[in-house]
Parts: structure tokens; sequence; C-alpha cells
């Protein structure tokens, strides 16, 4: 299955403002009653702004004009407190959307996160890490930012302008529509240039992905920059990326940027033709004084808005392409769900059923492949580099679905069982053994949840119990030695003993070796060979190996090459088909 990321075309994300914003609902869900208090905020705050300008009207025409200074003095004390409530309400609404948005944060990376592990082999094969770390964090604080600040400006601007733009028309319907043509002309661009915002930002983020990506390629390989001396390959490629990034965000920048003295020159237009239309209303006799500053106080209340709200319309667009962005991993489907079992057939333990296998967009590595493992046998795979032995022993642990035919596990269809009863079933010890920052007692009991909460000791004696305590007098502090920057600063001979010893400690029924002694010198390699002999007789065990002696004491060796997985029979066919397999390869 592709899993792909990044194939989206950017100039095909147009999609209709209406359905972006039904899509943050269900990042809000939860949220109602602080929404709503912040909403009940807003809603006092922008009353206490709109009644400001009636009262300052009132107060020029009534206490000014006639000189009552005493109802000045009172009618001001009134607004203050109006000013106050005001004040207390703002804050109510930033603080409560604040929390809401860092709690909208942590969902959503919360979300995206248990996704990712949900997620199979074959999506981490297709996209690059940096790229997802980008999302996690960048993109989703693109939403918080939406949430915790945009969004209530957003909404406070828009009942400012609403109410502004109803007291404007209603107070004085002609000098109210004619203050409020140059919006109507503004707000028709701003729905022509939304798309174009909206497309500009997603390309930004993409382009900060990319450049994660670089970053996190340049880390992960440094040890080979350092070797071959090419500080300079990845210097060019993250240049290349550092650019596309600049050019996208330049782009972003200027087109988020486009609104705002777009909505500037619209408030200016407003106000003068308030103020000149105004003007001959007075001398008309139609309007006093005192409304006409109320007006333009209007006209402030309903352009100030509108102009903030060109730049929150930016951060909307900003939020949406971050959205875009999440959901895209969101709304990705494992196609490695567990399926009703079919009949049982057999009772080996591990079983290939005409089982052909290609990597996307690749050629078969696997084709029509049969073959059954029985319980207690040894088996060896062997075969030249690229020859699909890894691809086969990934297709017995289910990191892949075969693109044709069945895997059987102890005779059932292997997708008809849960993760953890796979995982308590084969164990699989990995080409590259992966250790995280701990002890090396804690990347033991790893694998082995049952063992995780033990105490030392107890782990200790598990592992006596199992012979694999011999294993540890290759480490100078047993179970306590440290591991640290995941397991860097071990040799990987000691990072596959390590992880020898959480696969083999579990007991698994199958326990797949991939090349796991490769790095090990020969007397812990007779040691390791000792412990395998002492596995329980039911425990079935696939070695892959390039170097024959590790196989010797195999049951059955198989050739893997070419697409075919064959019995090779005796030990010295098996290394003629090795000679002639590599020759022809
Ligand atoms: N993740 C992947 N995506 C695409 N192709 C892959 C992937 N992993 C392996 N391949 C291809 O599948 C083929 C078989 O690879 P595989 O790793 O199974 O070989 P192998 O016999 O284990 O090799 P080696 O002895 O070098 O470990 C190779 O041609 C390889 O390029």
């Amino acid at each position: 299955m592709h899993y792909r990321l990044n194939t989206k075309d950017t100039n095909q994300s147009k999609e209709p403002l209406r359905v972006g914003l039904t899509r943050l609902l269900p990042v809000m869900a939860g949220e109602g009653r602080n929404v709503a208090l912040a909403f009940f905020a807003i809603i006092v705050s922008s009353s206490t702004t709109l009644t400001a300008p009636l009262i300052i009207a009132h107060i020029v025409d009534r206490f000014i004009a006639t000189g009552d200074y005493q109802g000045v003095f009172v009618w001001s004390g009134i607004l203050l407190g109006i000013y106050l409530i005001g004040l207390v309400s703002s804050y109510v609404q930033s603080r409560t959307m604040g929390r809401v948005g860092r709690r909208i944060l942590f969902n959503l990376r919360n979300a995206i996160f248990t996704k990712l592990q949900e997620l199979p082999v074959a999506f981490f094969n297709q996209n690059k890490s940096g790229d997802l770390i980008s999302r996690i964090n960048n993109d989703t604080d693109k939403i918080n930012q939406f949430f915790a600040q945009a969004l209530m400006q957003f909404l406070s601007n828009a009942a400012l302008i609403v109410g502004a733009g109803i007291l404007l028309v209603s107070l004085n319907p002609r000098l109210g529509l004619a203050a409020l043509v140059p919006a109507i002309v503004v707000l028709g661009a701003t729905r022509l240039l939304s798309g174009w915002v909206k497309r500009t930002s997603f390309a930004s983020l993409q382009t900060l992905g990319g450049l994660s990506g670089e970053i996190q390629e340049s880390l992960a390989n440094f040890k080979v920059i350092v070797a071959f001396n090419r500080l300079d390959y990845f210097r060019d490629k993250f240049a290349g990326a550092n650019q596309a990034n600049y050019a996208a965000s330049v782009k972003a920048g200027v087109a988020s940027n486009i609104f705002l003295p777009l909505y500037g020159l619209a408030a200016n237009l407003g106000t003068l033709i308030v103020l000149a239309y105004g003007i001959v209303l007075i001398s008309n006799g139609e309007l006093t004084t005192g409304l006409l500053i109320g007006y333009i106080l209007y006209v402030t209340n309903f352009y100030m808005p509108l102009r903030q709200l060109a730049t929150i319309w930016a951060s909307l667009q900003l939020a949406l392409a971050g959205l875009d962005r999440i959901s895209e991993v969101l709304a990705l489907k494992s196609d490695m769900a567990v399926v009703p079992s079919d009949n049982t057939k057999g009772d080996a333990v591990m079983g290939f059923e005409s089982v052909s296998f290609h990597y996307p967009g690749g050629q078969d590595v696997l084709t029509d492949i049969n073959f059954s493992l029985e319980r207690g046998k040894t088996y060896a795979l062997i075969g030249p580099t690229g020859g699909g032995k890894t691809t086969t022993a990934s297709l017995m642990a289910r990191l892949y679905d075969p693109s044709a035919g069945t895997v059987r596990l102890n005779g059932r269809d292997i997708r008809a069982f849960t993760a953890q009863e796979r995982a308590d079933a084969i164990g699989f010890i990995l080409q590259e053994p992966f250790l995280f920052t701990g002890t090396v007692g804690d990347n033991i009991s790893y694998g082995n949840a049952a063992f995780a909460d033990l105490a030392d000791g107890k782990l200790s004696q598990k592992l006596d119990e199992a012979g694999l305590s011999r294993l540890l007098s290759r480490f100078d502090q047993g179970l306590d030695t440290p591991v640290s920057a995941s397991g860097d600063a071990m040799s990987l001979g000691q990072k596959q003993l390590i992880a020898f010893m959480r696969a083999a400690l579990r007991n698994p029924q199958l326990l797949i070796l991939d090349e796991a002694t490769a790095n090990i010198d020969t007397v812990t390699e007779k040691l390791l060979e000792d412990i395998l002999d002492a596995l329980p007789a039911q425990t079935t065990t696939v070695i892959i190996a390039h170097r024959l002696n590790t196989i010797n004491n195999a049951d059955e060796i198989f050739f893997v090459n070419g697409g075919t997985v064959t019995p090779a029979g005796s030990m010295e066919s098996a290394v003629d088909m090795l000679l002639n397999g590599q020759m022809r390869s």
C-alpha cells in the first residue's frame, strides 16, 4: 500500500472555507463549555465597545453642548465602568481560549503520535521522519496559535463589525451605507484571494517539513559525513531545502500581508466618506455634531476589527493548511488490520502458501512461495545480498502483508492474530538492533511487558533461568550498564547481544535471527550457539546468515534468491547454490 505523504499538489488544495472550518470542529470536541464561556465574554466586551460611542455622543450633545459638567462627570464615570467590564471580559476570553488552544495542541500531538505508532513499517519506509516531526511540532502549533489567539479575535472582531455595521445603518441609513461601500469591495477581494493565501501557506509548511527531513537525515548520518569528508553534500541538500522554504515562506508572507494595506485603505476611505458626507448632513441640519463624532467612532469600530481580520484571516489559512497536513496523517488507515481467520491448516508453526511479495512500485521479491517450518527445528536462510532473506523474515513477523497468498502462524492466517499475540509467538532479532536510552536491563525488559516492572534482581534470575546470564558478562556493569543516545555508544556486537537476550527471554515459539551474530566474536558466538541449543525443544529457529559456519546446526537450509525460496538439501549443495547464485547476481 502507498503511504507516501507530500504527494498532494498544493495547487489542488482549494477547499471551500466552510469545509475547512467544519474540519476544525472535531479538534474542538469536549471544549464546548469553554468556547461558550469565551463567546459570552466576547459578546460582553463587544457590547461595551459598541455602547461607548453612543454614550460619548450623548455626553457631547446633551451635557457639553448645554454646559452641564456634573452630567459630564457622572456619564464619564459610567463610561469608565463600561470600559472596566470590557477589560475583564477580554481577560476572561483570552485566558479561556489560551487554555483551549494548549489543550487542542496537546490532544492533536497525542492523536498524531498514537496514529504514527499504529501505522505499519511500510509507512515509515515511505516517509522522512523529519517531515513527520515537523507535522507533530510545527503544524499542530499553527492550530494552537489559531485557537489561542486568532479564533477569539476573529469572533470578537466579527461581533464588533456586525454590531457597528448595524448601528451605522440604523442610525442614519444613507450615511451608514456610504460608509460600508469600501468594506464590501474589500471583502469581495478577500474571498477571491483566500485560496491563494492558503495554498502558499500549505507550500510553506510543506517545505518546512522538507527542511526538517534534511536536518534529520544529515544528523542520522553524521559519521558517514565526517568519514567521507562530504560536508558539502548535505550542506548543498540543506541549502536547497532551505532555499525552497525561504522562497515558499516569502510567497506565503506576501500573500498573508496583502490584506493589511487593502483593509487600511478601505478604513481610510470609509472615514473620509463619513466625514465629508456627515459635514454635508450637519450643514443641512440632518445630523448633530455629537452623532457625527459617534459615527466616526463607529466607523473606526467597524474598520479597525476589519483590518485585524486581515491578519487573522491569514492565520486561519495557515491553521487550515496545518490541519490539512495533520489530517493527511490522521486519515491514514493501516492496511495491517486483524481479519477473521479462515480454517486452521496443518500444525506447522509457520507456513507460506503461494506467497508473493513486492515493495510499493517495485518488482516481485518473492513469487509464489510455499514452505512450512516445523516445531523445534532450526532453519537457515541463505542467499546473495538483496536476494530476499530479510523480506521473507519480515513477512513471517507480519511487518508486511504479502501481495498475494497467505502466511500462516500455527496453521492460522497470520492476519488473524493481534499484534500482541504475534509478538508473544515470534521473537525477531533485526539486522540493525534498536536500543533506547536507559540501561541494558531496561532494554531487555522493553520486549517483555511482563518483566517490565521486575526489580533487577528478579530480571537477573529470569535471565539465569533462561541460560542467558552468561552473556551479561560482556557488559561491565551487567544489567545496570548505561545505554546512551539510542545505543550509539554501544558496539554493534553488544547491541546484538542485548537484542538477543530481549528476544530469547520471551521464550517465543518462533525465533528469527537476521544476521544476529554477524558482529560477534567467535567465543561469544559459540556461547550463543549453546544458548540456542538449550532453548525449549519446541522452539523453532530461523537463522539468516552470510557466514556458513553459523548455520552448521540447521536442520534445513533454504536458498533465497530471484523470487524463489528453494530447499538446498545438504550443506554442500547450499554452498554450491550460494556460489552459483552469487556469481549470477
Ligand atoms: N523497504 C524497502 N523498500 C523497497 N525495496 C526494498 C526494501 N527493503 C528491501 N528492498 C528490496 O528487496 C530486495 C530484497 O531485499 P532483502 O533485504 O530482503 O534482501 P536480503 O537477502 O536480506 O539482503 P542482505 O543479505 O543484504 O541483508 C532487494 O532488491 C531490496 O532492494
